[in-house]
């Protein structure tokens, strides 16, 4: 795939689906410090709108790394061509140096995806939808059972395994979905908004589960507009406004003394110091 040219100048063409994949020499996926996910040059446009204009970011295996960015910046639709979503227009994504464009079945294997606004199968249940999951990813029956309840019990969820997912609540919907992401035992879990509709105790619940599992040498990607959560949670950052990173690194090194929330606002804009129309403040 094409290296990094940023936005505009790119052509209209969309390269052509990648050929089957070559095997992936065994090793690759191994070799101690590759990083968990590196992304070069990633572009997207949707017609007229970059969405992401060549955006590369390495994320050490083992880190807990949060992806801010005002709405709209193009943290979704970097994650998406990062987990095999979505097909980049430019640039490559390598998860633990396996490319998932060109060995898209390896690299999936390696990452556990919770995806925003992608449709879950709702006509199962959240035992039958998890158990799905894990039998597709070529576990066996017993484990994946025994997986299975461990993940709805985990996630406050065992009253609802036998209720049908498009009945759940918006909350219970984004646990349902991370036990899908968690059940094959991936090295990196991806997830887009993982908190949004999740109650604090069940966040509360959910992150001593990653930091576990980050202590057990897996890594996470958060997307999150919580910023304080981010500080709390997370030891690496990037910063994403209009479809570029202003800002990655350690959250120390990017919060530079200050805040993160403060750090943000200053590098992306946006604040309007206002109090909104008269008509708004005149009951
Ligand atoms: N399928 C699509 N078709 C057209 N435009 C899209 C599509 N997906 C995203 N966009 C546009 O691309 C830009 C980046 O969107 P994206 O969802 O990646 O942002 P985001 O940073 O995840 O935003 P948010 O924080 O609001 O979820 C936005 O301008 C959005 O309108």
């Amino acid at each position: 795939m094409t290296e990094h040219t940023p936005l505009p100048g790119v052509p209209d063409s969309i390269p052509a689906a990648p050929q089957p994949a070559a095997a992936v020499p065994p090793e690759t996926a191994q070799h101690p410090g590759v990083p968990a996910l590196e992304i070069r040059g990633l572009a997207k446009r949707f017609g007229e709108k970059i969405a992401v204009n060549g955006i590369s970011l390495s994320i050490p295996s083992g880190s807990f790394y949060g992806l801010v960015g005002p709405n709209g910046a193009g943290k979704t639709t970097t994650l998406s061509m990062a987990t095999g979503l979505l097909r980049p227009e430019f640039g490559t994504a390598l998860i633990y140096g396996v490319d998932m464009w060109e060995h898209p079945v390896e690299a999936k294997r390696l990452v556990g995806n919770l995806a925003d606004g992608v449709r879950l199968f709702d006509r199962l249940t959240g035992q039958q939808l998890v158990t799905y999951h894990g039998l597709l990813s070529g576990l066996d029956a017993a484990t994946v059972e025994s997986r299975a309840t461990d993940l709805l019990a985990l996630l406050d969820l065992q009253g609802a395994a036998n209720t049908l997912v498009v009945d759940y609540s918006a909350g219970m919907t984004k646990k349902i979905a991370l036990a899908c992401a968690l059940i094959h035992a991936p090295r990196l879990l991806v997830l887009d908004e993982p908190f949004e509709s999740v109650d604090p105790v069940s966040a509360a619940n959910i992150r001593d589960i990653l930091h576990g599992y980050v202590s057990g040498g897996g890594t996470v990607i958060v997307s999150s507009h919580s910023m304080d959560l981010v500080e709390r949670m997370c030891d690496h950052v990037a910063v994403i406004a209009a479809g570029r990173v202003v800002a990655a690194g350690t959250v120390d090194e990017v919060r530079a003394g200050s805040t993160l929330e403060d750090r943000f606002v200053q590098l992306v804009g946006g604040r309007h110091q206002q109090e909104g129309p008269e008509w708004l403040r005149n009951f």
